[in-house]
Formats: C-alpha cells, sequence, structure tokens
C-alpha cells in the first residue's frame, strides 16, 4: 500500500481548551506538528534499533527541555546593537537547577546543559517494588540552595506517576515550593497526569503527549541495560531490550 501524504494541522484551540479542563491550567502539552508525531511514532515503534532510538529520543528531549525552558521567568532588558541602535529585548533570569530522576532522567541532563551550559543537576534515586509499585527514595543529592531556586524536574515516562510524585515529595522535604518546580517530561499516562495535578496542584508539568500506552522500555532501550536490583538475578521488568 503506498503512502499518503498528510498535511501539517495545527491543534485546535478547543483541544488546547480541552486539555485545560480536564487537567488544569499548569499541564501544557508541546504543540503538537508532524515532526513531533513522527519522533513519537519511532519512539513508540518495537522495530526502532537502538540507535535510532536514542538519536530520536535525543531530538524529541531537546524540544521538550526548550518548551520547559520557556517556562522560567523571563525580564526585561535593552542592548544595543552593532549599528547604535536600542532593541527591547528579555533575559532569561538566573536562579534555576535541574533535578534528574535515575535512571530515564539522565537521558535528559545533556538536552538541558545544551540550553544551559553550567546549570547544577541533582538526582534523585526512587525504586520501586517489583510486585507492590510501591516507591521508595534511595538517593537524592541536590544543590544546597535548591530551596531558592526554580527546578527542572526531568523524567520521560509517567505511567502511574509513582515515581515521580514520590520525587517531588523530597523536593518539598528540601522546601522547594511547588510552584517553583517544572515536570519535563515526553509521554504521560492520563492517569498519571491527573495524579500530579491533583496532588500538586501548583507545579508546572510540560509533557509531548498525553496517552494511555506508556512506553516503559525507555530507559532500557536509551541506555541499553535491563535493570537488576542488587543481590537478585532477575530482570524486574522482565522485559527485551
Ligand atoms: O510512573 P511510574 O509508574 O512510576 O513509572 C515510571 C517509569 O518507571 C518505570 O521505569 P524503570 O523502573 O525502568 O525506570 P528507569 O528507566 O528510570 O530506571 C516504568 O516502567 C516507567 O517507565
Amino acid at each position: 500500500m503506498g503512502s499518503t501524504e498528510v498535511t501539517s494541522v495545527p491543534k485546535k484551540s478547543s483541544e488546547n481548551n480541552d486539555i485545560a479542563d480536564i487537567y488544569g491550567p499548569n499541564l501544557k502539552i508541546l504543540p503538537c506538528n508532524n515532526q513531533v508525531k513522527e519522533l513519537q511514532t519511532i519512539l513508540r515503534d518495537k522495530n526502532t534499533t537502538r540507535s535510532d532510538f536514542k538519536f530520536y529520543a535525543d531530538r524529541l528531549i531537546r524540544l521538550v527541555i526548550e518548551e520547559s525552558l520557556n517556562q522560567l521567568p523571563f525580564s526585561k532588558c535593552v542592548v544595543t546593537t552593532p549599528t547604535g541602535a536600542k532593541y527591547n529585548g528579555l533575559k532569561y533570569q538566573k536562579g534555576n537547577c535541574g533535578v534528574s530522576i535515575v535512571r530515564s532522567g539522565e537521558a535528559m541532563e545533556q538536552g538541558l546543559r545544551d540550553c544551559c551550559r553550567s546549570i547544577r543537576i541533582g538526582k534523585i534515586l526512587v525504586e520501586s517494588d517489583a510486585d507492590t509499585h510501591e516507591a521508595k527514595v534511595v538517593y537524592a543529592k541536590f544543590p544546597d540552595d535548591i530551596s531558592e531556586r526554580k527546578v527542572l524536574l526531568m523524567y520521560p515516562i509517567m505511567s502511574t506517576g509513582n515515581t515521580v510524585i514520590k520525587a517531588i515529595a523530597v523536593l518539598k522535604e528540601h522546601n522547594v515550593l511547588e510552584e517553583n518546580i517544572i515536570l519535563s517530561n515526553l509521554f504521560c499516562t492520563p492517569i498519571a497526569a491527573k495524579s500530579l495535578v491533583t496532588a500538586f496542584p501548583q507545579m508546572k508539568i510540560l509533557t509531548s503527549e498525553i496517552h494511555s500506552i506508556a512506553p516503559n522500555h525507555f530507559g532500557q532501550k536509551y541506555f541499553g541495560c535491563s535493570r537488576f536490583i542488587v543481590g537478585e538475578t532477575t530482570n524486574i521488568q522482565g522485559k527485551d531490550i
């Protein structure tokens, strides 16, 4: 069967209103165009090679990070052009940091560093019990003054949302204000989106897609390693890479 050409269809404003009605004003979806949809399709396709997966994941990550940075505060400034003219512009406000949730969140660190060269990046490791899916924090390391910073929290997949909810609870224990957190995500299920906006209504969320099927193979395919619990010999995910 031959391919059918698809013209770019921007999201109607009514669809964006639907998202706001369901999830509130602080959850935003990366504007969908054919390029974004193609990246999502490649990442969901089981036949995508690992090298292609990493390449196209990095492209989607870059788009999500750029849009997440757009949620941070900017201040007005005036610069002088080479011809001596004044230009009224914007400048990015300092006082931000990144926090990645190990391990899939680490895939998003390079995209952030490509935009913000020397940004501080903290880490949280949350492990989920293979049977109960209960999430517990194993490790956390943040900049000392994290409570005074805006925090770009990075994790690509939200299935139940439990991992991210646990990580946010740790940030709040370190006195980070909910309204200072921007959650940067690639794929989110409707259940996770609802849980997150209900638990943390002041937090901003930026995702590329809300869909009931979570591509839970992300970390395994991006890094090329299955996950093992130390001391156990079974692959806790039981999935192929
Ligand atoms: O929203 P949740 O239900 O908490 O799930 C979020 C992600 O965590 C799990 O991945 P995995 O344990 O392999 O994480 P990793 O790749 O980051 O190690 C799960 O397969 C999802 O991809």
